[in-house]
């Protein structure tokens, strides 16, 4: 069973080239991809692409000259505005990759108590104190305003925001950056115990070498597309196991491996070229 599916994806942006002349510029490309209650999906891929705005789709605030083709669904519906409204923050939470999406003007306890309201949680200071725990946060920051936290601790803060509530569906942009490992491990090992109580995570990452023991499959993008989906379990000694050169040589170039790359690797071709259309056609 699939919490969250992605059918044949796409997204682009709108832009205007003349008066009378719009594009769009292709950034995913038919993207399939499903998560399953008890799953943990690593999404990697490099800057820039499109990771953020897969993850924006599904809660509904993409920029608004964005064009969207193919279905995203969640626990069998197809998602739509106001189902999407219904769900953020409730069954489905964000991890935002930014830490200024914090209100800068509110207590981070004001923060996490609107947090736990919206998630129909009762949020009392203890409630509230052991979920900052878990992160490894001190009641204190109950009553600091975000400026007060290093960004490390305004990481944590947005992790506590996003999973108090214990949503069916927490998607996780680049939880760890900026972490020390410890802290990251703490982070990732909180997903993972999510997961395990049947929650469905999908974390985007630069680091496949630090997410490789909490997750349970990778998916990677390149030029838009997706290239490969593995099992974990696959990234073991020379990754002859792995679906694609491309996830072997992805493995294979980690510090730690010995650099053995598979000359067979294809990288899609860019599907950047525009799509010129007449604007009032
Ligand atoms: N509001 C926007 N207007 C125009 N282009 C945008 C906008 N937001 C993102 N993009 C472009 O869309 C592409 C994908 O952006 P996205 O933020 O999803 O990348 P990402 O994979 O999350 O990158 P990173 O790993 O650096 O966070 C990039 O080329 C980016 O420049």
């Amino acid at each position: 069973m699939s919490l969250l599916t992605f059918e044949n994806f796409s997204l682009g942006f709108q832009r205007y080239d003349s008066p009378l002349k719009r594009s769009i510029k292709p950034v995913l490309d038919d993207i399939s991809l499903s998560i399953a209650p008890g799953e943990i999906v690593a999404m990697i891929g490099a800057s820039g692409a499109g990771k953020s705005l897969l993850a924006h789709a599904v809660f509904g605030i993409l920029p608004p000259n964005i064009a969207l083709n193919g279905r995203i669904s969640f626990a069998g519906e197809a998602l739509s505005a106001s189902s999407q409204e219904r769900h953020r923050g409730r069954s489905i939470s964000l991890v935002p990759q930014s830490i200024s999406s914090l209100d800068p003007l509110a207590r981070c306890g004001q923060q996490l108590k609107w947090a736990a309201r919206r998630a129909g949680l009762k949020a009392n200071a203890q409630t509230l104190g052991a979920t900052l725990a878990r992160y490894g946060l001190g009641k204190e920051v109950l009553r600091f305003y975000p400026h007060q936290l290093s960004g490390g601790m305004a990481r944590r803060l947005m992790l506590a925001i996003a999973t108090i509530g214990e949503p069916e569906l927490v998607v996780a942009d680049e939880p760890t950056s900026g972490l020390d490992a410890e802290t990251a491990t703490i982070v990732l090992q909180e997903l993972r115990a999510l997961a395990d109580k049947g929650k469905a995570v999908l974390l985007i990452t630069h680091n496949l070498a630090e997410s490789l023991p909490f997750a349970d499959q990778v998916a990677i993008l390149s030029n838009g597309r997706l290239v490969s989906l593995e099992a974990t379990s696959a990234f073991i000694e020379n990754g002859d196991r792995l679906n694609s050169a491309y996830a072997q040589n992805l493995w294979r170039s980690l510090p730690q491996r010995d650099f053995n790359l598979n000359p067979a690797l294809q990288i899609p071709e860019p599907i950047l070229e525009p799509v010129q259309e007449p604007a009032y056609a």
